[in-house]
């Protein structure tokens, strides 16, 4: 169905988002699409809103006897499409706004990937780090009750971002199921396999990763025996990108975590520095590599260059240093909108969040329709269906791009608010 092409929207809510950070980006892109695609300022308004948003107090009693009091939000961007599904996460950056940047492009990512859901996304003002794992439990299990109203299998879907996990996962799990009577494994993914988790799914975000970051080098005539590339972030996402991409022969030389990053000519030893990591709890010290000043890892002479950590990194004030030929985004948000322009100017080809990190929820996808027909698939099987579809939605934006001299960005969000549009108004739900 074709949108219908009205009155400018210059000057709809969104367009004109003061400041910066990731609510503004996402604003901005949006306000970008809604241009190219001459949507009416009132569709403009519906896409740019959060459907239903819920902030809730999360009181904890510490080991210690002490007691706090958390916040915790779960954003509801869009449900036009299906139900609203994205990540949870904890972290101390967390706020009402970043989760709501992270909730609409969940629901561009999950149009484009054509996966039948919205987007939504949930955070806790949190350093997990600082918590035992008694304490993390009481706090997962209290947050999940209190948000325990608007969730479920039919209405939104939670699964692991920054800061959580498997286990995590688990605890909404069996929170939500105790409450209502029965085992619901559909109400979550990215749980463990034991308990209804799919085969595949704790890689896919990261396999996803590199399925486009080969596609896009190929782009650039670049083969992957020999290429360069360096990663911010080691944890869920950056640690398998390395992995993955030194297994298809690229020479991953620089990884970074929060605490440091480290550099090796010729390429790091992957697994040898997982297992450092592992012991240790961070890439700094491991004996196969130099240390590096994390700031570098951006700017360093590399094919390939991959922030899968948080948001913001590449900005105004860095992109011009960035002399990578291809960025691939396994982050959520990395590149500000005055990044965006630099590394376009600069010749730097950027592969948007909303494709190149949608490995996770594809597979999530997958979970879910296996948990909701208890019938499980094998990992080949898994990873054979997320590799068409990356594969797939490459394809369509590299298509809309040329079709319409758009750079990657514009064309994955031009095509995913298209599809979001269009299902707002078959459905009928735009007055
Ligand atoms: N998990 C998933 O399935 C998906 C995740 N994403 C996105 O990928 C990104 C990473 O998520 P995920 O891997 O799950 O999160 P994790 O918590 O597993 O890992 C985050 C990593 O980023 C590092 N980090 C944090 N801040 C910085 C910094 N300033 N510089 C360098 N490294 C930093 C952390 O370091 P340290 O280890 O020292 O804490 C850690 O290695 C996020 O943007 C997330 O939204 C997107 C799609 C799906
Ligand atoms: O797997 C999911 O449902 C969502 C993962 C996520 O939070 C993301 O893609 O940013």
């Amino acid at each position: 169905m074709t949108t219908p092409v009205l009155a400018p929207a210059s000057d709809a809510p969104g367009e004109a988002t003061a400041g910066t950070g990731p609510l503004a980006d996402a604003q901005a892109q949006l306000a970008a699409a809604v241009r190219t695609l001459g949507y009416e300022t009132g569709l403009h308004a519906l896409l740019s809103r959060p459907r239903r948003e819920m902030t809730v107090s999360i009181p904890l009693r510490r080991d210690d006897g002490s007691v706090e009091v958390l916040t915790g939000h779960r954003v509801q961007h869009n449900f036009s499409r299906g139900p609203a599904k994205g990540g949870l996460r904890f972290s101390p950056a967390v706020d009402l706004d970043e989760v709501r940047a992270l909730a609409m492009w969940m629901t561009w990512k999950c149009a484009l990937l054509d996966v039948p859901y919205g987007g939504a996304k949930g955070g806790i003002t949190i350093d997990p780090r600082r918590y035992s794992r008694g304490e993390l439990e009481r706090v997962t299990r209290r947050y999940t009750s209190e948000i325990l109203p608007i969730i479920g299998p039919e209405r939104d879907i939670p699964a692991p971002d920054i800061g959580t996990d498997e286990q995590t996962m688990a605890w909404m799990m069996d929170t939500y199921s105790v409450s209502v009577g029965y085992t619901v494994p559909g109400v979550v993914t990215g749980k463990p396999v034991s308990v209804g988790g799919s085969l595949g799914r704790s890689a896919a975000t990261s396999r996803g990763v590199v399925h486009i970051a080969l596609a896009a080098l190929a782009h650039r005539g670049i083969a992957p025996a020999g290429a360069t590339a360096a990663v911010q972030g080691f944890g869920k996402v950056g640690a398998g990108a390395a992995l993955f991409l030194a297994e298809a022969g690229v020479e991953v030389v620089a990884v970074s975590d929060q605490y440091g990053a480290v550099h090796r000519a010729g390429g790091l030893d992957v697994p040898a520095l997982a297992q450092h990591v592992a012991a240790t709890g961070s890439v700094v010290g491991f004996a196969g590599a130099d240390p590096l000043p994390a700031e570098r890892l951006l700017g360093l002479e590399v094919d390939l260059l991959v922030p899968a950590a948080v948001e913001g990194v590449l900005h105004a004030g860095n992109a011009a240093e960035v002399a990578a030929s291809v960025v691939v985004e396994g982050a959520n948000g990395p590149t500000t909108g005055a990044a965006d322009e630099i590394l376009a100017a600069n010749g730097v080809l950027v592969v948007p969040d909303i494709l190149a990190n949608a490995g996770g929820v594809i597979v999530s996808y997958f979970e879910w329709v296996q948990s909701n027909q208890a019938y499980w698939w094998s990992a080949a099987e898994v990873d054979a269906r997320l590799e068409t579809r990356m594969l797939a939605a490459w394809g369509k934006v590299l298509e809309v791009a040329a079709e319409r001299g758009l750079s990657l960005r514009e064309a994955a969000t031009v095509t995913a608010v298209q599809r979001v549009a269009d299902a707002h108004l078959t459905r009928g739900l735009y007055p």
